[in-house]
């Protein structure tokens, strides 16, 4: 067709390929012109091809498209390019809108795209979504390009549910705290928070990007547990971590493996420790049902007043499971979990943990006098034991679920002596490797113990040969620690019961709203008992039976009367008592704790029938939100939560969504075959596991009364005491006494039932490595998907305590939080009305941390502390705890230095890179391959 030159003027100059490779004009070689010779014409295709090759190698889709808009411009002037108009890659599932304005989903999840700019408009800050790197109980997280810093970070999106809401901004106040004060130079270990915003009605929190977490390297290794040296490593990183932590007085609340995460980019291996969204202040817990089932520390489990030593619980279960590659109490419930660990750790929590716990008739029968120093007649010393799979059956008429095994059966110190369990008796061990194992061995017995006031603290646990890195000679024992938290600092409650924050106050969200409609300050006192019964946690409630094993009544809620105490708009109660001598009644410290119930006097001592830490209910995660038809598709969080099935954060609703993803996820995965050998004694029955959670024929296995290794099959007897504990405490002794020997006949420890022969459940039949799906099949805690109606109310009344002295984060809190009112139309609901909120200040919660002495974590005066080395004689002083603390610190044995090169990976470890060697010990044939660069291959995103 002609085309006229006013045409031409209009529709724009011819239209020409541009010069890019792909649309090069054909230029006609010899070979091609007609007559050619078919050489010459070979030739000509030769020499057009290599001009091509260039074009080949770039995907077909780049080919395409380029300057297909331009091309589609001079193709049709009408056409005008819009970023606006392209197709969203949806990143969150499920992406139909439902709630507010059609900009989150029916979870209340904001629907996240890519690209999508999450703006701060505070500061004007942008971050641009690229891609979903979690999506966890609180939110998701996302990976955003960051233009202003031309870096990602990770963006934790929360979701617009007020409880949810209220704990997130816990996180940050923490959070603020720990980076700001007590970790300024970004040396301990913990995740550091950029920035924090409200958008679109959800608190955004931004962080320093990390890479994957422990339990994606575990994966990545197949299960099998890393070298000794990286274990190490990490270990003494988490363990900084925790100092800092322990020093600051917070509780992390829910340390796992996958809420460590490793740092890229680093010369040498390092960890982060993330996720502060349970974590609460020491000595102002909140809830009960905390921590993630596998983690869980028998305090938490039996319903115990709790404090920083339930992290070193989990730190203990994190370090092992980094060995073996395996979760170390993988139970299926509550009572599953208990059951191992007195199994493994041939011990049971000591008596007077049982007498005070308030759950402890759920798991264990009173079989003796309650009375300490009093023997029961031909029975076990201890008072309690834990009760039979068929006793609880008769109980709840239904049998309590109960995982399967998969690795052998046994206590913790065969088991990882003999790890890979391919060498039973260790004979041949390296010396060096069975040193470090003793080590680590002892390492754990002092993590893993289950008397909380005996278990050792992140410092003393800092000093421990498997960290320091010093030759391992026999039992370590700690220094003594001076409380560093004045006693009754737990107990000081920074509040007015009036006017001051729930969180802070202590009060569970679940508390009734009924008390919380009170006036403000009001001069009466309230009508009726605070939070009676009102709601899923508290009272009475089924807070915390998560397991179906609700044997008994409520699960770590107050009595009635001490929550009066607490909240009483009256004065003073004995929960707000401030010592104003600068001391107050209760002390954190275990030895504290002990002291004031050896007392038995007009002291107070931690108990549930004590004020302190002692908690309300299920954190926000275990909330069942107000809207109870939440639905999350199963395969929403599995595609990028890292969490197992019972790994997910504390059994909550969402956590539970988000494991029947992973489950399904992994199920389908299937895992590559491990080398499960066939031991001697595994003639035990093979549980009957059915998918229904029943579980065949498996007391028989229980019951049995005899070791499943043989003699012989021990570890090199001289090295180790083994002295069974009936009774109370863990099996790993510490007594020199009976250092060298190890008489695993006299093993037979605390409750004959559980003093196993049998080894892994799956050992004689498979060769295959566990599916982690199946470690818990049940995941199912419908107790939890309770509604609690009461939430909404309750949290409409929140009222935050005005402080003066706010920090920087502080004071942006506060305007996030008034920002938040403002635009209250779906963040809080529709019942918040005019009040006004105020930010939980950092002002507020470092005047409350028990920070007399000490001026902040760097610049600690441990003078304070009374060091003693194991031998007794007074441990060497110092009074700055700048980061180089660590190194001054003595040998345990001589108080000198034997930490040169701490923060320096031991041996320092490659790059964190592909090629990094996570396994290969000796006897244990690792796949190679090492940590994924990235996870990111995968486009998750949809369009629509
Ligand atoms: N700073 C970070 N860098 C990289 N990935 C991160 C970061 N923070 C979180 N993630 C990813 O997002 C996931 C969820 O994060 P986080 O644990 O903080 O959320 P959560 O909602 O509290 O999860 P959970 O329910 O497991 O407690 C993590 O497991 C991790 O994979």
């Amino acid at each position: 067709m002609e085309v006229s030159g006013r045409e031409v003027d209009a529709a724009g100059p011819p239209w020409r390929p541009c010069e890019s490779t792909a649309f090069l004009p054909f230029a006609a070689t010899a070979g091609d012109r007609a007559g050619a010779t078919l050489p010459a014409r070979r030739n000509g295709l030769a020499a057009r091809s290599s001009n091509l090759s260039s074009v080949r190698k770039r995907p077909s889709v780049a080919r395409l498209t380029t300057d297909i808009v331009q091309t589609f411009e001079r193709c049709n002037p009408e056409f005008k390019y819009s970023d606006t108009l392209n197709p969203k890659r949806f990143l969150t599932n499920p992406a139909v809108p439902v709630r507010n304005d059609g900009l989150d989903n029916l979870n209340s999840d904001l629907i996240l795209y890519v690209n999508l700019e999450l703006v701060n408009e505070m500061s004007d800050r942008r971050y641009v979504i690229k891609e979903m790197l979690g999506q966890g109980t609180f939110g998701q997280v996302a990976k955003c390009w960051d233009a202003e810093t031309n870096s990602y970070v990770a963006v934790k999106v929360i979701k617009n549910q007020p409880a949810f809401y209220q704990q997130a901004i816990m996180e940050v106040s923490l959070l603020s705290m720990l980076n700001e004060k007590y970790d300024p130079d970004d040396q301990h270990h913990i995740v550091r928070m950029l920035d924090f915003f409200l958008y679109q009605n959800h608190l955004c929190i931004a962080f320093e990007m990390l890479g994957h977490n422990l339990y994606e390297l575990l994966k990545r290794n197949n299960l099998r547990g890393l070298q000794l040296k990286y274990v190490r490593t990490f270990s003494r990183q988490i363990l900084d971590a925790l100092v800092v932590m322990k020093d600051a007085g917070i509780i992390h609340c829910d340390l796992k493996p996958e809420n460590i995460l490793i740092t890229p980019n680093v010369k040498t291996a390092g960890v982060k420790v993330i996720d502060f969204g349970s974590a609460c202040r020491e000595g102002k817990t909140i809830y009960s049902y905390i921590q993630s089932r596998y983690y869980r520390s028998p305090e938490v489990l039996l319903g115990y007043p709790y404090t920083t030593a339930i992290d070193m619980w989990s730190f203990g279960c994190i370090v092992a499971e980094l060995y073996i590659g395996l979760p170390l109490f993988p139970g299926a419930s509550e009572y599953d979990v208990l059951c191992r660990m007195i199994e493994i750790l041939s011990g049971q929590p000591p008596d007077d943990l049982l007498r005070e716990a308030k759950n402890t008739g759920r798991f264990f029968k009173q079989v003796g006098s309650i009375y300490p120093g009093i023997e029961v007649k031909n029975g076990p010393i201890s008072a309690y034991r834990i009760l039979t799979e068929e006793e609880i059956e008769a109980r709840e008429s239904k049998k309590p679920k109960v995982g399967r095994w998969y690795f052998p059966r046994g206590r913790l110190d065969k088991l990882i002596y003999t790890y890979p369990w391919k060498n039973l008796n260790g004979e041949n061990l390296p010396e060096t490797e069975k040193t470090d194992c003793l080590a680590l061995v002892d390492f754990l017995r002092g993590l893993v113990e289950f008397d909380p006031n005996k278990r050792w603290s992140p410092l003393q646990a800092s000093y421990h040969p498997f960290i320091t890195g010093e030759a391992f000679t026999g039992p370590y024992e700690p220094i003594q620690e001076t409380p560093r938290i004045p006693a009754g600092r737990v107990a000081a409650v920074d509040h007015n019961p009036g006017g001051g924050h729930w969180l802070a106050a202590g009060l569970s969200p679940q508390v009734g709203s009924i008390n919380r409609c009170l006036p403000f300050n009001s001069a009466f006192p309230p009508k009726i008992p605070f939070s009676y019964g009102s709601s899923c946690g508290s009272f009475g409630s089924l807070g915390s039976f998560n397991d179906n094993v609700g044997l008994a009544s409520s699960y770590g809620s107050y009595d009635v009367n001490s929550v009066n105490m607490y909240h009483s708009p009256l004065g003073p109660s004995g929960f707000n008592l401030h010592s104003q001598a600068g001391g107050t009644f209760l002390g954190s410290s275990p030895d504290i704790r002990r002291r004031s119930y050896l007392s038995h006097g007009g002291g107070i001592r931690l108990s549930p029938g004590c004020p302190g830490p002692m908690s309300l209910g299920a954190s926000p995660s275990q909330f069942t939100p107000p809207n109870s038809q939440m639905q999350i598709p199963s395969t929403a969080t599995g595609k990028y939560g890292s969490t197992s099935p019972a790994r997910s954060s504390h059994g909550s609703l969402l956590g539970k969504a988000a494991a029947v993803g992973q489950y399904n996820r992994r199920r389908n995965l299937g895992h590559p075959p491990i080398s499960m050998p066939p031991l001697e004694c595994t003639s035990q029955l093979i549980q009957g596991h059915h998918g229904d959670g029943t579980i065949g024929n498996h007391f028989d296995g229980y019951a049995r009364g005899h070791s499943g290794y043989p003699q012989s099959a021990l570890p090199n007897p001289g090295h180790y005491s083994w002295r069974p504990h009936t009774g109370t405490g863990s099996g790993l002794s510490t007594d020199p006494s009976t250092h060298g020997s190890f008489p695993p006949s006299q093993y037979n420890g605390f409750p004959h039932l559980h003093s196993s022969n049998v080894s892994a459940d799956t050992l004689v039949s498979t060769s295959s490595i566990p599916d982690p799906a199946d470690w818990d099949p049940n995941y199912s805690e419908e107790s939890l998907l309770q509604e609690d109606s009461s939430l909404s109310d309750a949290l409409s009344n929140v009222h935050l305590k005005d402080a003066s002295g706010q920090t920087n984060q502080s004071s942006r809190l506060a305007h996030i939080q008034s920002h938040a009112v403002a635009n209250s139309n779906s963040l809080f609901m529709n019942q918040r009305g005019d009040r006004l909120f105020h930010a939980s200040t950092l002002g507020e919660s470092s005047a409350s941390t028990g920070h007399a002495i000490y001026g902040g974590y760097n610049n600690t005066n441990y003078s304070q502390l009374n060091f003693q080395s194991r031998h007794g004689q007074p441990f060497q002083q110092y009074n700055h705890m700048t980061a180089s603390y660590l190194r001054p610190m003595g040998n345990h044995h001589n108080g000198q230095p034997i930490w040169p090169n701490y923060g320096m990976a031991e041996p320092p470890p490659a790059t964190m890179d592909d090629r990094m060697p996570w396994g290969g010990r000796p006897n244990h044939s690792f796949a190679t391959g090492g940590l994924p660069s990235s996870f990111a291959g995968k486009d998750f995103g949809r369009i629509f």
